[in-house]
């Protein structure tokens, strides 16, 4: 579905994803781990357009992709959670779907169609609304939503681009420890109908609930692409990790 191979960004003589090949299978979930300034975020950038890599390929199906603008990418089903800035804090929270669908599926000019597209689209929101738990808040300003909340408000508008391929930065950030459980049900809901997951998460027992294979990104290169339990018992990568709780 995804895949990467010899992936690289290199700045003046420094690899900062040092030649990265990975696959990640329809439906599949990978979990993708690293310590602190491992690359994680500049791989991501590679993956979403973000960044022009130095070398390598990003392949979405068959089609290689990595010289294509983010956008294209996205047309192409390649979805990233949305930054926070990216929601209209002073709309309601149905709104900020409904706006995400209709940006994704653009207008149509002529009347008749308009008003049987806006119903489609209303109905698009929040179907996404009620995939991430939120039907309830759909009238309330997105502004006033609790930070896990937020979270599943950020999902809501990945899903109105209708991704096969999700990729989640950190989803649990800033989350409160009781608003985890939840959060994690609606993002294992995220698999499914070969839908497939690229996570990339500090919290190792969210990864572990959630990931069917672990990447362990250290110094830009993959230390490590296996099952949670071969990962975890892997000297290489508590290694990189001394120090740090696996
Ligand atoms: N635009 C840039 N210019 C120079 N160095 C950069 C740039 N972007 C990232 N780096 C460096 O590349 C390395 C990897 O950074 P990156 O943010 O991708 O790591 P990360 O694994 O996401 O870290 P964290 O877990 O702290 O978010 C770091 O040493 C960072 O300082």
């Amino acid at each position: 579905m995804l895949a990467a191979h010899a992936l690289s960004w290199r700045i003046g003589e420094v690899a900062i994803v040092d030649e990265v090949t990975f696959e990640l299978a329809a439906g599949e979930f990978l979990g993708m781990i690293g310590p602190n300034g491992a690359g994680k975020t500049s791989l991501f950038n590679l993956i979403t357009g973000v960044r022009r890599p130095s070398g390598g390929r990003i392949l979405l199906g068959d089609r290689d992709v990595a010289a294509l603008p983010p956008y294209r990418r996205a047309r192409l089903g390649l979805g990233r959670t949305f930054q926070a800035s990216s929601v209209f804090g002073s709309l309601p929270v149905r709104e900020n779907v409904r706006l995400a669908v209709q940006a994704y599926r653009g207008g149509s000019m002529r009347l008749w169609r308009r008003a049987a597209a806006d119903r489609e689209v209303v109905a698009a929101a929040d179907a996404a609304l009620d995939r991430v738990g939120l039907a309830h808040r759909g009238d309330a300003l997105a502004g006033t939503l609790a930070h896990g909340e937020k979270r599943k408000l950020e999902i809501a508008l990945l899903l109105a681009g209708e991704p096969r391929v999700l990729l989640l930065d950190e989803p649990m950030a800033g989350v409160s420890a009781e608003d985890v459980p939840e959060l994690v049900e609606v993002i294992r809901s995220l698999t499914g109908a070969g839908r497939s997951v690229l996570m990339v998460e500090h919290h190792m027992d969210v990864i572990l609930q959630l990931a069917d294979r672990i990447a362990v990104l250290h110094h830009g290169a993959l230390l490590a692409c296996d099952t949670p339990q071969t990962v975890m018992a892997n000297p290489t990568v508590q290694e990189a990790y001394l120090g740090e709780q696996l």
